[in-house]
């Protein structure tokens, strides 16, 4: 499991493209036959992904975490962003077909994957709760944006206080209509939760340029498909694509109500 200790602000004026790369973006999550971890010490989430190879995948508690097994003080989401695929935890089998998600909790002892592949994402926890699995109807979509935005976007919310329960975890999957390449625009910062971003159904030649940064400072990181970026909480997320592509957001903290939210107008980033 990699590190990614946490970052400051102060970092960012004369931070260089590799500097922040290295810090903020995950470029190889995928790799045939392991699962691939990331820790951030931003809210303690872990992102990573299970890309089963011939046979079945066993999501593994690494020595990092400090723990007898993987979700022992953790819960965890997980979006098939492949094809048809199954997930079962300590037994029962959750097969998922593409942008399906599966919410398992604190204290399931075993995770396997077939199939997929599989972004997940995982924060602490105090609670048991239950394992549910999800489709995109279940999601209840809405449509956001518009042609002359360029924004036109539908938001898939899986793991919100309305939906699948969660200690902290709030997880969801926006999909960018054809046609459209700007997500989250005006963008905005939340101070109770850090989000990561995952790109994906994305053409291996095409790109996203990614926004980061203090609303008045911001850099860009150009990110390709299946990579995920790392937003501390105080950096604005948004960007646009060269094509259009589909984005699993999640978020750790202690806030899901999403009432720590600050709009950013358009005007004032730098
Ligand atoms: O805090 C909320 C997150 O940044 C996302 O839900 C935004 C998003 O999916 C979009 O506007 O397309
Ligand atoms: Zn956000």
């Amino acid at each position: 499991m990699e590190v990614r200790h946490a970052t400051a602000p102060d970092q960012i004026p004369g931070a260089t493209t590799e500097w922040l790369r290295r810090r903020f973006l995950a470029e190889q999550l995928f790799v045939p036959g392991e699962v691939r971890l990331v820790h951030s010490h931003h809210d303690r989430i872990v992102v990573g992904g299970a890309m089963p190879g011939d046979g079945p995948l066993e999501l593994p508690c690494p020595d990092g975490l400090r723990a007898g097994y993987f979700l022992e003080r953790r819960e965890l989401g997980v979006v098939n962003v492949g094809e048809a695929g199954t997930v079962t935890v300590d037994g029962t089998p959750y097969e998922l077909a593409g942008k399906e998600c599966l919410y398992a909790g604190m204290g399931a002892r075993e995770v396997t994957f077939e199939g997929g592949p599989f972004y997940l994402v995982s924060t602490p926890a105090h609670a048991s709760l239950p394992t549910v699995k999800a489709t995109l109807e279940d999601a209840e979509p809405v449509r956001l944006g518009s042609p002359e935005g360029s924004d036109e976007r539908t938001i898939h919310k899986y793991v919100h206080a309305k939906g699948i329960r969660s200690c902290q975890l709030v997880l969801g999957v926006t999909v960018l209509t054809p046609g459209s390449m700007w997500n989250t625009m005006p963008c905005h910062t939340h101070e109770r939760r850090t989000e990561v971003y995952f790109y994906f159904d994305l053409p291996a030649d095409q790109r996203v340029i990614h926004l980061m940064g203090r609303p008045d400072e911001t850099r860009n990181l150009v990110v390709a498909d299946r990579q995920a970026v790392i937003s501390p909480p105080w950096s604005v997320h948004c960007g646009f694509g060269t094509h259009n592509y589909s984005f699993v957001w999640a978020m750790g903290g202690e806030n899901q109500a999403y009432d720590d939210m600050e709009q950013v107008a358009i005007g004032e980033m730098r």
